[in-house]
């Protein structure tokens, strides 16, 4: 068993997957062998999370979730802590391993009740074995049954840690995304601290969407069971390999980033031209060796005296064919008529924010898009999840619902790199099984870290990384970058673009 940290890779596997290898590891051991270990693990987590606790909740689901609950609650009896379960399977018709273990934690007097303990503290412990990965999506026709919502809302509520088995319940394991009426209430985050202990396989759900918040701390124990030749559905990002500087190179070793962007207040009186510089700083800060800025602003501002390194440039005085492009932060309504020259001539290019909103209301921009993979060109798309849904016609819901297919969509549809953001951004190309990155933190959701993130993806393309690493590495930094920030000091994107490590 051990905790999952953003440093290293590691594969996912869908819920499809996980049966496959569950079944055919079940098929090799003795009857109920999983289940023991499983409920082994989770009482030891439950032991090191909770080792003072007063009383320990278990939340026990009607099948086999349910069924390693039960037998984490006997270990945890024989190892003399005052368990309670609460059960909403019944003797005689829960599946077999699951009716097994009641057997066994019935006969070792766990105590039953019919509701949570009422006085569980900070100290305590909650075990969430309500519902795994036999969750099915749910809807209007499946009302759940009330002592789950009821249970779920206490687990919510609980002032005492919660221990998740397997997955949090009501996270569908593919998406992120909770099933039908089984959402906490409201958006507020949990109560207390949430730890989850995968079993088998890591499941994409417990990175992204909804899944970060819900899942905590995720720990793994594979029970034994290796995956065999089962292929993962999606990798966990880990942190790129540090980019080496050879003594013996100049700036131009490093590449030429020029960021397209930056609507002028003259045009219509919306001045955008702070997200063009946010993006050429973190270009800057992310290792570029130069970086050009074509504001749209009609040639109004001719230098950023902050960020003197910046060069200023009128868009027709840019050498498209051999500089790497970021376009479209802050661009406004100015950037599409640039657009089918930077589709045209760029070799390298990354799209974001009003280049990506233009291309979604042309067909044409669209075509052109797709055809560059043609040419060898490389293109990274940066949307966020209204973006995408944008590209793809389809609504933000859609997209948030099926997070990991919207970016393989994307992907496919324009054959370039798509990273689609918001927690747990995901990083597609085609043909390849996408990336969920681990780091970053809510304090990225304030103005102008989508154009630090562009910009990096920039930098790194210019520096000869493949756009798929280039994009997946830069959000891996970009993430990081927040989760190191200094608690009580708000993160501004200005802020976060220098302190990008190339
Ligand atoms: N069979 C085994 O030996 C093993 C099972 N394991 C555990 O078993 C879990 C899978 O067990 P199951 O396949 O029994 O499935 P679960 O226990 O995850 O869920 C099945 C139950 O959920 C209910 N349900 C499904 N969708 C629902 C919805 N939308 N609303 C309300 N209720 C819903 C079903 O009616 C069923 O009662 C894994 O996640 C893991 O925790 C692991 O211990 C590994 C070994
Ligand atoms: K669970």
């Amino acid at each position: 068993m051990h905790r999952i940290l953003p440093d290293h890779r590691a594969p996912l596997f869908d819920q499809a997957a996980t049966r496959r290898i569950e079944e055919a590891a079940a098929a090799r051991l003795p009857p109920h062998t999983l289940m023991q270990r499983a409920g082994e693990a989770t009482a030891r987590l439950a032991r090191a999370l909770a080792p003072h606790a007063r009383r320990i909740w278990i939340a026990c689901g009607p099948g086999n979730n349910g069924g390693d609950g039960l037998e984490a609650a006997l270990h945890l009896r024989t190892a003399g802590y005052p368990v309670t379960v609460t059960w909403l399977g019944q003797p005689g018709h829960a599946p077999a391993d699951a009716q097994r273990s009641w057997q066994r934690a019935h006969d070792a007097c766990v105590a039953f009740a019919d509701t949570p303990p009422p006085d569980l503290g900070p100290a305590d412990l909650c075990v969430d074995a309500l519902l795994g990965i036999g969750l099915a999506p749910g809807g209007a026709q499946r009302a759940p049954d009330p002592r789950l919502r009821a249970w779920l809302d206490a687990l919510h509520a609980s002032p005492a840690p919660v221990l998740a088995v397997d997955l949090p319940s009501g996270l569908l394991a593919d998406t992120g995304q909770y099933a039908g009426g089984l959402a906490p209430p409201g958006a507020t985050p949990p109560r207390s601290a949430r730890h989850t202990l995968s079993l088998l396989t890591l499941k994409p759900a417990l990175f992204t969407g909804a899944g970060r918040d819900a899942a905590g701390a995720v720990w793994l124990h594979d029970l034994g069971v290796a995956p065999g030749t089962e292929p993962p559905c999606a990798w966990l990002s880990g942190a790129p390999a540090p980019l080496a500087r050879a003594h013996a190179s100049h700036k131009g070793s490093y590449g030429d980033v020029a960021v397209v962007g930056g609507e002028g207040l003259a045009q219509r009186g919306l001045g955008m031209s702070g997200a063009a510089l946010l993006a050429a700083s973190a270009a800057l800060h992310g290792g570029a060796g130069r970086v050009l800025v074509a504001l749209l602003d009609e040639g109004l501002q001719p230098l950023d005296t902050a960020q003197p390194e910046l060069m200023l440039r009128r868009f027709d005085a840019l050498d498209l064919e051999r500089l790497t492009v970021v376009c479209g932060c802050g661009g406004g309504e100015a950037v599409r008529p640039l657009l089918p020259r930077v589709l045209a001539a760029a070799p390298r290019l990354v799209l974001d924010a009003d280049a990506l909103n233009a291309i979604a209301a042309d067909p044409a921009l669209q075509h052109q898009l797709s055809d560059r993979a043609a040419r060898g060109q490389a293109t990274v798309l940066t949307p966020h999840p209204l973006e995408a849904a944008r590209l793809l016609g389809l609504d933000t819901a859609q997209v948030q619902a099926h997070r990991l297919q919207a970016a393989r969509l994307l992907a496919e549809r324009f054959r370039c790199v798509a990273v689609l953001k918001g927690s747990g951004s995901v990083v597609a190309e085609p043909g390849q099984p996408p990336a969920i990155n681990p780091t970053g933190n809510a304090r990225l959701a304030t103005a102008g870290t989508g154009d630090v993130l562009a910009g990096l993806v920039g930098a790194r393309l210019a520096s000869g990384h493949r756009a798929f690493d280039a994009a997946a590495g830069a959000c891996w930094l970009h993430g990081r970058a927040a989760d190191g920030w200094r608690e009580g000091r708000a993160l501004t994107a200005s802020a976060l673009a220098r302190r990008l490590g190339a």
